[in-house]
């Protein structure tokens, strides 16, 4: 299995099933957590030094901070049902309590912290949504922590790739500190698969094909992208879903697409207008 994937294991006591640290993925900016919860379960984690976004993928739980409570937030039972989530942005050197309400599966995502803005509720009403392509390249966005919204370092975006089609195409990277052309930013794609028992594709490459990984994809597994290209495919019968977590020295996303396939996207939008 290539390096760059992560399988999700079984929920251990304190209820994770998937770790990623910058120490474990050989970067300095992304940590992604999830964690299984059964109703009634309660997590307490510490921020320290790094800024967290709670995205509750699915279920119900009240949420907690150092100055803040929000009860009964959670709208979906499946990220399938394609509704925008609650989250809940927690700043260093704060305290969150997740309390299950009902079963709950919720993704921290981690980033380098300043404690520069309070904890607050993200509703679903705040979650840009955005259809992007055209054809089998279109695909379904939810803009969770986008960089129009305050943070010090977290990027946070849920993307539902349908069957057939492919997403983060044409391929594109951000891997390059030279603003305004490039940011740089790692990345994680957290996946889950609808039937769970399919597959997607991921290929992860560099202009000098130094990476150049074509992977198989499980429900559950998360990908590190530390640099290039990192298009996604999904097979027929069979409709995607990621969590992208994103981080870097600045925080902007800004990409580059790979100039062999950039004509793509220009011409399925034109033939979207016929
Ligand atoms: O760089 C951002 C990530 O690769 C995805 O969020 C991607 O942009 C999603 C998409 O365009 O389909």
């Amino acid at each position: 299995m290539s390096r760059l994937v992560i399988p999700s294991h079984p929920p251990n006591e304190e209820g994770n099933v998937v770790r990623v640290t910058p120490e474990s993925a050989g970067w300095e900016y992304v940590g992604f957590e999830v964690y299984v919860l059964a109703k009634g379960q309660t997590l307490r984690k510490e921020t320290l030094a790094q800024e967290a976004c709670l995205v509750l993928l699915k279920g119900k739980a009240n949420i907690s901070t150092k100055q803040e409570r929000w009860e009964q937030i959670g709208l979906r039972m499946d990220v399938f049902e394609k509704v925008p989530p609650y989250s809940v942005y927690v700043p260093a050197n704060d305290v969150y309590e997740i309390e299950a309400v009902t079963d709950v599966e919720v993704a921290v995502c981690l980033a380098p912290g300043k404690g520069t803005y309070p904890a607050r509720l993200i509703p679903p009403s705040e979650v840009g949504v955005e259809i992007r392509g055209a054809g089998n390249i279109e695909r379904r966005v939810h803009n969770i922590l986008p960089e129009s919204q305050p943070a010090d370092s977290l990027l946070v975006v849920e993307v539902f790739t349908p069957e057939g089609n492919w997403s983060s195409y044409p391929p594109h990277k951000h891997d390059q500190d030279n603003l305004p052309h490039e940011s740089y930013l790692e990345e994680t794609y957290y996946h889950k698969i609808n039937p769970g028992h399919g597959f997607m594709v991921q290929r992860v490459y560099t202009d000098d094909r130094s990476i150049d990984e074509t992977m198989v994809v499980k429900n559950g597994d998360v990908v590190l992208v530390p640099k290039g290209y990192h298009p996604v495919s999904a097979p027929p019968g069979y409709e995607g879903y990621y969590l992208n977590v994103m981080a870097g020295p600045v925080r902007t996303w800004k990409f580059h697409n790979d100039p062999d396939h950039e004509w793509v996207m220009e011409s399925k939008l034109a033939a979207k207008q016929k």
